[in-house]
């Protein structure tokens, strides 16, 4: 439409949390569809007010919580900038070329990716936080990867493709398009200083097994989820330090909104999102944040085929910040569970520097707070412990096995090493580790779907060492773990 719609006018201006929250209720219960354009605009005109002016006025003490009074969205300004997005986008792009087909074709894809794409400003920091809304692009000329994957979709609603939709990695962006979406196109960058592989398909990505294309289980965006992916992008961070408490709880808000509309139901980083700021500020009435965790990972467990890490890194960050160091060790067994299925290639730096930190900074964080206590509850006593942590690295060696780029280094043996042994022999012989056959074998052959070895912890069932499964003679590259615990035996 190329204006607002008579019912959007009568919102503004928008200047409280509960009269943004108004408009997004309205356009999401609305026949027609949510307008990506105008919802993005208004995020993006309240977060760039209240992080990115250096005039940020201290909130003043008369203030109780409920007035949070947001620098009002005029209408005008609003308007202004939505007509420039359809000028843009419609000057742009001349439709009598793209036949009468009511589906989108990967050429008018690529069209409206290039008319954002060259629209650009020529050299930013990609980087840079806050760049992820129209109104960023509309005012700023810059968007981030993310920013420039969502535009294209708001491009493509303008021109009346109903069929493009945003298809979401743990850390990428591109969209699916045509009959059933059956076809996919790249539309945005990835990383840094990698080409970008704009308008082709999806594939490789496939046969290569890396993280970046979660095995080809993308969350698959229908336009109120496209909502929820642009209010989960809102970002609240004034600085490296503090969040505008404001734009913090207008996303807050307005992610509840769509989880009561159930659109998040398929969206586990938006639960996760949700729950990371219930876990700052809980909602009264509302699920406690460790259930909204739970909730992400049982999202991923029932419609992405469990091969998303986040819900898991998500959960262990959380048990972690709350000392709660056992459940920690088990949400980061069950991500390295989802990351064995995977080969490491250059695209999957960001889930990298994930496990480095878990593997290399966290844990050996945890084992010095517990070696000082000694408590017989102590978890270096807990066998269940010492097993979670062995399916946690196993996950991470069976990763890299068969992978292009190498996973492990020197870096991660020492705190490795050190993790282990400061487990008593007692303790460690307390768990069995189970290698099944069949999966040993199919080294994540194309169809592997098993994992080679999961650890079980048998009720105080004392086995000798030799109970450890005999080693996979010419297995895959990289270190099982097994090698590595086996040489552990022979030292400690
Ligand atoms: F589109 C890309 F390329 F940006 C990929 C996406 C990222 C992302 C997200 N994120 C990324 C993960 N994210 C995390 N924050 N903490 C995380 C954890 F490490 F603790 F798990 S993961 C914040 C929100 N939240 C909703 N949707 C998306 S779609």
């Amino acid at each position: 439409m190329a204006g607002f719609r008579a019912v959007d006018r009568r919102h503004f201006p928008l200047d409280d949390i509960p009269s943004i929250v108004r408009l997004f209720k309205e356009q999401l219960e609305s026949s027609s569809e949510p307008d990506l354009a105008l919802l993005s605009i208004v995020v993006g005109a309240v977060e760039n007010s209240l992080t990115c002016n250096r005039s940020v006025s201290v909130q003043k003490e008369t203030d109780t919580l409920c007035e949070h009074k947001l620098p009002a969205v005029q209408y005008h300004i609003t308007e202004a900038l939505y007509s420039k997005f359809h000028a843009l986008i419609k000057g742009a792009v001349d439709l009598t070329q793209y036949s009468g087909s009511k589906y989108a074709t990967r050429e008018l894809v690529k069209k409206v990716s290039d008319v954002i794409w060259n629209s650009l400003s020529k050299s930013y920091y990609k980087d840079r936080a806050h760049l992820q809304s129209l109104y960023s692009y509309l005012t700023g000329r810059r968007l981030d990867c993310f920013g420039v994957a969502f535009a294209v979709v708001a491009g493509c609603q303008v021109l009346g493709y109903r069929d493009v939709h945003l298809a979401l990695s743990e850390d990428h962006a591109w969209v699916v398009f045509g009959e059933g979406g059956s076809q996919t196109a790249e539309v945005t960058w990835h990383g840094k200083g990698n080409e970008d592989k704009r308008g082709q398909p999806v594939g490789p990505g496939m046969g290569s097994r890396s993280w970046l294309y979660v095995n080809g289980c993308p969350v698959i965006c229908t336009r109120p989820m496209e909502v929820a992916a642009l209010v989960s992008a809102i970002n609240p961070s004034l600085s490296a330090t503090s969040d505008a408490m404001e734009v913090a709880l207008l996303q807050q808000e307005l992610l509840w909104l769509l989880y009561d509309l159930g659109h998040l139901t398929q969206y586990p980083m938006a639960i996760g999102n949700l729950s990371d700021l219930e876990e700052v500020s809980p909602t009264p009435g509302r699920p406690p944040c460790s259930t909204l965790f739970q909730e992400a990972a049982m999202s991923a467990r029932t419609y992405y085929k469990n091969q998303h890490v986040y819900p898991y890194t998500y959960q262990g960050g959380y048990f972690y910040r709350h000392k709660m160091y056992k459940e920690a060790f088990e949400s980061w067994a069950n991500a390295a569970d989802v990351i064995r299925l995977y080969n490491y290639s250059r695209d999957d730096e960001e889930i990298y520097k994930e496990f480095l930190e878990i593997a290399n900074e966290l844990i050996p964080h945890i084992m010095k707070v517990v070696s000082s206590g000694h408590s017989a509850h102590s978890i270096l006593k807990d066998p269940e412990c010492f097993a979670h942590l062995i399916r946690f690295y196993d996950g991470i060696c069976q990763w890299e096995e068969g992978s292009p780029t190498p996973v492990l280094h020197i870096g991660w043996a020492k705190p490795l090493v050190n993790t282990i042994s400061k487990f008593d022999a007692d303790v460690r012989t307390q768990v069995v580790i189970e290698c099944h056959e069949d999966e040993i074998c199919n080294n994540k052959s194309s169809s592997g779907k098993g994992t080679a070895g999961n650890t079980k912890y048998l009720n105080n069932k004392y086995l000798n060492n030799n109970n450890y499964c005999k080693m996979r003679e010419g297995g895959g590259g990289g270190n099982s773990t097994r090698d590595i615990i086996r040489s552990l035996e022979s030292r400690v």
